[in-house]
């Protein structure tokens, strides 16, 4: 194929014909820009540059594969690369690239969880902050996750020798030092260069157990080659990591998923259940709007997949659903399938009542986990404590035949005990592990898995227990949120419970 002068592309620069440059090939975009799940505008901003430094932010060299057939013009011809466009710069590069560490407070200075917000939301563009804190609609959800952990109190016992705590536990066998595990979130190259492959490096230093998320930056098998890396150096820590799945669509595509997975070690499989279609982010719209304008664009229409059509995928950074990657016509009878292609333990993520606690039992699931996405997903949806109270009122018998996780607003070594003592075998923790990621890569990581676990032990002690089994329901009031439990009522058709 002929090499393709610099000038010629740099011509190319509007909605009309917009090329790129992507690892030293030229690419016509331009059938492609309303079909790029990340939205038109980010193409048309690198319209007629080399957009690869950019683009490797967001996605694996590979993805230039899924353009439409007859994309690729052929080489840029080298010599001819200083008459490229400059990419217009609308936002601060991540953290790690402009020497945060010389802006930044110092690590130790973050001294509880929500001290990472500030330092992300000041080091972070605008973007990437906006994609990690947004949350649907008008923000209840969210709200609502971080209040209900205060809504409960404990009920200490005294004098009772705690010297010595053990806050040890085991997530389908595989024992940590913690009962917390990091959530999984995809995009993590908007937060941090290293992305995902930080999040693992962080975690394996620390014994904290980990889910990768399906729409993770990084690819799959790289993540799970730095695990075994950082495993070599750090000999001996008990780190280990499950898959989050987005069921894509295409039942072969579905199926590839899986056996990657497999293929790469992880120990189960988390299948994110609240999402057929992505939730409202309302920041991420503002945004999106605001970017368009700033290309000369009016608002950007919603692809069919947005709207919630037949081909929905999987959410991605910024309020889209990615191509290829979820399915909203997914069904209870298709964990049949998954099944069979999966041994390993599978827990359903983002279960919000006891009737789906329930049927997960009767579909012979390993594990729940009483999520609503960070508050990201159905607007007032239920705290997962509301809804780990509801199981325990109306389906007792689910928690002990499954492992209960729950997630969402978890700040606190405190509301991890709070979980634990209402029956949860451990939780997950999100954005305080994506806001250390992005102030400090994976120190950050380490930090916050040191404040949570210093603060686990300490309301241990001052509870008066010293291991995670001598936890208790009665250990905790949660009067307030079970005066506030849903209740069968007039207005309910019989209920299945
Ligand atoms: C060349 C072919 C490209 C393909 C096939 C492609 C594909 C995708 C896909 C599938 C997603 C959804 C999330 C994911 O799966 O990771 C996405 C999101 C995104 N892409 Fe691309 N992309 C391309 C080019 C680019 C380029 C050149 C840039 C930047 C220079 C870019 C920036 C982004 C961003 C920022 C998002 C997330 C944005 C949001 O959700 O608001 N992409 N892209
Ligand atoms: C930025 C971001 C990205 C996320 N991406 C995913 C994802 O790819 N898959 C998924 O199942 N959940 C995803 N989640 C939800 C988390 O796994 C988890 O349920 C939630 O963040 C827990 O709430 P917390 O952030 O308040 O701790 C994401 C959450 C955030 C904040």
């Amino acid at each position: 194929m002929a090499q393709v002068d610099g000038a010629e592309v740099a011509q190319h620069n509007t909605k009309k014909s917009c090329w790129i440059v992507l690892d030293s090939r030229v690419y016509d975009v331009t059938s492609f820009l309303l079909d790029h799940p990340g939205g038109a505008v980010v193409l048309l901003k690198n319209a007629g540059t080399d957009a690869t430094t950019e683009f490797k932010k967001y996605h694996p060299l590979t993805y230039v594969k899924q353009l439409p057939a007859g994309s690729d013009l052929g080489p840029i011809n080298p010599n001819t690369r200083t008459k490229l466009n400059k990419p217009k710069e609308s936002t601060r590069p991540p953290a790690d690239e402009f020497e945060a560490e010389k802006q930044i407070p110092h690590v130790s200075l973050c001294v509880s969880c929500p001290d990472f917000e500030k330092v992300a939301k000041s080091v972070l563009p605008r973007k990437s902050y906006t994609y990690a804190s947004t949350s649907a609609n008008y923000g209840l959800s969210l709200k609502g996750n971080l209040e209900d952990w205060g809504r409960i109190t404990f009920r200490p016992r005294i004098l009772r020798n705690v010297g010595d705590v053990d806050a040890r536990r085991k997530i389908f066998g595989y024992s940590s030092p913690h009962p917390f595990y990091i959530s999984p979130m995809g995009t993590l190259g908007a937060i941090h260069s290293e992305a995902e492959l930080d999040v693992v490096r962080g975690a394996v230093r620390k014994g904290v157990h980990a889910v990768v998320s399906t729409a993770s930056t990084r690819s799959t098998a790289q993540i799970a080659d730095c695990h075994k890396e950082e495993l070599q150096r750090c000999k001996g820590s008990p780190t280990e990591l499950f898959f989050q799945y987005y069921m894509p669509v295409d039942r072969t595509k579905a199926i590839e998923l899986i056996h990657i997975a497999k293929q790469a070690g992880y120990k189960g499989l988390w299948i994110t259940v609240d999402t057929p279609v992505l939730g409202k982010r309302t920041t991420d719209r503002v945004l999106q709007a605001e970017e368009a304008l700033a290309v000369g664009m009016d608002e950007e229409p919603a692809s069919t997949w947005e709207t919630g059509e037949d081909n929905a995928f999987a959410p991605a950074m910024g309020g889209r659903p990615g191509a290829g990657q979820l399915s909203p016509h997914t069904t209870w009878e298709d964990l049949v399938w998954v099944r069979k292609e999966w041994k390993g333990p599978i827990v359903l993520k983002g279960v919000q009542c006891a009737e789906d606690a329930k049927l997960a039992l009767e579909y012979g699931l390993d594990g729940i986990l009483l999520s609503n996405h960070g508050g990201r997903q159905l607007h007032t949806a239920p705290s997962s404590l509301m809804t780990l109270l509801e199981i325990k009122t109306y389906c007792p018998e689910v928690i002990g035949k499954l492992e209960i996780f729950l997630d969402g607003g978890l700040r606190d070594g405190a509301d991890v005990l709070k979980a634990l003592c209402l029956g949860a075998t451990a939780v997950g923790v999100g954005r305080p592990y994506l806001y250390a990621l992005a102030a400090y890569g994976a120190k950050g990581v380490e930090r916050v898995t040191d404040i949570l676990a210093e603060e686990l032990a300490q309301g241990m002690r001052l509870l008066g227990v010293t291991s995670l089994d001598q936890l208790r329901p009665e250990m905790v009031n949660a009067s307030r949120l079970l005066n506030e439990m849903w209740r069968p009522d007039s207005f309910s058709t019989r209920s299945k419970l």
